[in-house]
């Protein structure tokens, strides 16, 4: 069994790199340089040409504020990419799974999203990922969205680094405590995406459609950072103080939700997929990334 495999350097395509895969299944990893999504031509061939037997996408432009005023781009990655790749895999008849987000939502809604609740994004890079979901859904039936929210790995760019790096040299970071949203560890992400793709290739009646998973339990970007250094204190970490602040006291080029905790029933029900708490996918990425530092002590992270 042969699987492309998108956005291998970032957190998610990393983590799909270097999940236990089974010995028949074939991973090709297909960096910017061997495919580059914004130019849909040569996406067109490389899946024509590929003989695969399913694709993960998880590549994305997802610099959220950075799209506000590079919108060409971000579509072309997030909405045109996912749309070539939807006719060509459904030309040779293959599963086509896209990672998604939860800013497809303009976050008003006072509970958890589910797969059925209305979108309405607020910002570009949301705007653009659901033009993506439209397409893949559109373009070929054996397709599985899976929308996460508030990624975070060792490898690649994220909240918790940031934290992290910002802690090294200020004692007070002040970090916004409205908006609410449920981290997601990549490697879970990675796994179920995985179980997926699996069961999709293996069974042609396997269920299709629109998913939502995170890591369990709903925080504000505040209580994911206070959390963060209260891990890193209890192992003797000096760690700074989290100043709790509004948005409008944070402002930044992009609007985000402030409300996009996901519901993670369906997939519940159709995968038995069942997210474990954010706070200990959380521990073993901090470990991690103690035992990096251990190694490369002079690399700046
Ligand atoms: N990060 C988050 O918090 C969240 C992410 N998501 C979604 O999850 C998915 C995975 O995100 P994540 O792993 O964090 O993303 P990253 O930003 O870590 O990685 C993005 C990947 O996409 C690749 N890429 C970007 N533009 C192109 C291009 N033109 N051609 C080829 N490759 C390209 C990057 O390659 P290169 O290194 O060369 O730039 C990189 O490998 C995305 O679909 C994202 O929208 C959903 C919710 C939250
Ligand atoms: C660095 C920093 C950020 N913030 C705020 C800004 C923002 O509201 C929030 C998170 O900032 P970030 O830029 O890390 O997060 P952001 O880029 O908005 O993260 C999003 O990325 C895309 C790709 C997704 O799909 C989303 O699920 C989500 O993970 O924290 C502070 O309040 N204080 C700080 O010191
Ligand atoms: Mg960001």
């Amino acid at each position: 069994m042969r699987i492309l495999i998108t956005g291998i350097t970032g957190q998610v395509g990393y983590e799909l790199c270097r999940y236990e895969w089974p010995e028949d299944v074939e991973i090709v990893a297909a960096s910017r340089q061997e495919l580059d999504l914004t130019d849909a031509g040569s996406i067109e061939t490389y899946i024509a040409e590929g003989r695969f037997d399913a694709v993960i996408n998880p590549a994305a432009y997802t610099a959220v504020d950075r799209a506000e005023t590079d919108p060409v781009t971000a579509w072309k990655v997030n909405a045109l990419a996912p749309a070539v790749m939807a006719e060509a895999t459904r030309k040779v008849g293959i599963p086509l799974l896209c990672v998604s987000t939860d800013y497809v939502f303009d976050g008003t809604k006072a509970e958890a999203y589910d797969e059925g609740d209305p979108i309405g994004p607020v910002g570009v890079y949301g705007a653009s990922k659901a033009a993506g979901e439209l397409a893949v859904r559109t373009g070929n039936p054996r397709h599985a969205i899976l929308r996460t929210s508030w990624v975070f790995s060792a490898h690649g760019a994220n909240f918790v680094k940031t934290m992290l790096r910002l802690a090294a040299d200020r004692p007070l970071l002040r970090v916004v405590d409205d908006q609410n949203g449920c981290p997601t560890a990549a490697s879970d992400i990675a796994a179920t995406l995985a179980r997926m793709a699996l069961r999709l290739v293996a069974d042609p009646k396997a269920p299709t459609g629109t998913y939502h998973f995170s890591n369990a339990g709903p925080v504000t970007w505040c209580g994911f950072a206070r959390e963060i250094f209260r891990q890193q204190a209890a192992l003797g970490y000096a760690v700074p103080k989290v100043e709790a602040i509004t948005t409008a006291d944070y402002p930044t080029p992009a609007k985000r939700p402030a409300n996009s905790v996901l519901g993670v029933e369906k997939i519940g029900r159709d995968y038995a997929i069942r997210p474990r708490p954010w706070q200990e996918a959380l521990s073993e990425v901090l470990s991690e990334l103690r035992l990096e530092q251990r190694k490369s002590p002079e690399e700046p992270r």
